[in-house]
């Protein structure tokens, strides 16, 4: 059931993708079809003005599902639906999706000013009334995101990765977005610009009352900012819930794989262990539960059935034993 505040309801949501040689190819060979199975029966709701994090190793679906939201890639089954809200202006409507990448190089035009950068959707969606107008507000998202006014005049290379995250996050806010898919946004820095730039993130969702849906594969980077935590595992939801809960008490055994890996500031000492084995390919997963093959406390019936995705409260789960 979708809430009063939600901004994004998704349902039964599959991506697939057909991988299999040219047809005449397959004609001479008797090669079967190959469906490559990028996210499967995936549903969620994401409330106004929280994060909803998205984790799971390279190649589980997260950059998918995530192109997905903002319209990059169409599904093949199921609905992505975002509701209309009351925005900021005091305008009704959908809200406006802005995507924010992994490398902030290469979604800026190196070839642009910064200022020009940031005032192409201002101008492109008639955000303001004219130049004058336009280059007051790129000065002021510049200064929002920690960055000064001089800046607009310089180019990105001029800039260390950071900086250009700054922005990209500037440019993503000069379309008056509502709602901001981050895909990985601080995983090309180095760890002390991380922190700054999450840092920078959690005030702007306060103070412009933003939602994200994060993507990541690191838990430690959602950890401090997520409201809700969905755990990926070859292109399926398998554990997901309010983020203190899987945090507090991961109940698959991949969340608490992936919780292992991480360090723990409270506990150093803590053994950790390494993550073994490999994801799967998504064209030939495993029979029963796909994770069974890593699982180190898998049963024969992990081996032959799917676990459904069962809800406990506010959790939901995807296996047998937990
Ligand atoms: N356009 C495409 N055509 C065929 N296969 C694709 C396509 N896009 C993604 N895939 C495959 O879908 C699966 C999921 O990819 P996706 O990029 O969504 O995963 P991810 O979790 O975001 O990984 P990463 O963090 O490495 O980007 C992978 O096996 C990938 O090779």
């Amino acid at each position: 059931m979708a809430e009063a505040n939600t901004i994004l309801e998704v349902t039964a949501a599959s991506c697939r993708f057909d991988v299999s040689a040219p047809a005449l190819s397959r004609l001479f060979s008797a090669e079967p079809r190959r469906i490559l199975r990028a996210v499967e029966n995936v549903s969620f709701s994401v409330q106004r003005g929280t994060t909803f994090s998205i984790v799971g190793e390279s190649g589980c679906g997260k950059s998918t599902l995530a192109r997905m939201v903002v319209g990059l890639q169409r599904p093949t089954q199921g609905l992505l639906d975002f509701k209309d809200i009351r925005r900021a202006d005091g305008s009704f409507g959908p809200p406006r999706v802005q995507m924010i990448f992994q490398d902030p190089y290469a979604s800026l035009n190196p070839r642009w000013r910064v200022g020009d950068i940031i005032a192409e959707p201002i101008r492109e969606l008639k955000l303001r009334k004219d130049e004058s107008e336009t280059a007051t507000r790129v000065g002021d998202l510049l200064e929002i995101v920690g960055l000064s006014r001089a800046d607009a005049s310089r180019f990105p290379h001029e800039f260390s990765g950071g900086q250009r995250q700054r922005i990209s996050i500037a440019r993503a806010l000069a379309t008056e977005a509502d709602f901001l898919v981050c895909d990985e946004p601080t995983s090309a820095l180095d760890v002390s610009v991380q922190a700054q730039i999450l840092n920078l993130m959690v005030r702007l969702q306060k103070e412009f009352g933003l939602t994200y849906l994060f993507i990541s594969h690191n838990l430690s980077v959602v950890r401090h900012m997520s409201d809700h935590l969905a755990i990926m595992y070859l292109g399926r939801f398998v554990e997901s819930g309010p983020a203190e809960d899987v945090f507090g008490r991961p109940r698959h055994p991949y969340t608490r794989l992936l919780l292992d890996t991480i360090p723990d500031v409270e506990k150093p000492n803590r053994e950790r262990r390494p993550m073994s084995g490999e994801v799967p390919s998504p064209i030939a997963p495993p029979p029963g539960c796909a994770f069974h093959p890593r699982c180190v406390q898998a049963v024969e019936r992990c081996r032959t059935e799917a676990p459904a995705l069962r809800r406990e409260g506010e959790l939901e789960i995807a296996c047998h034993l937990a």
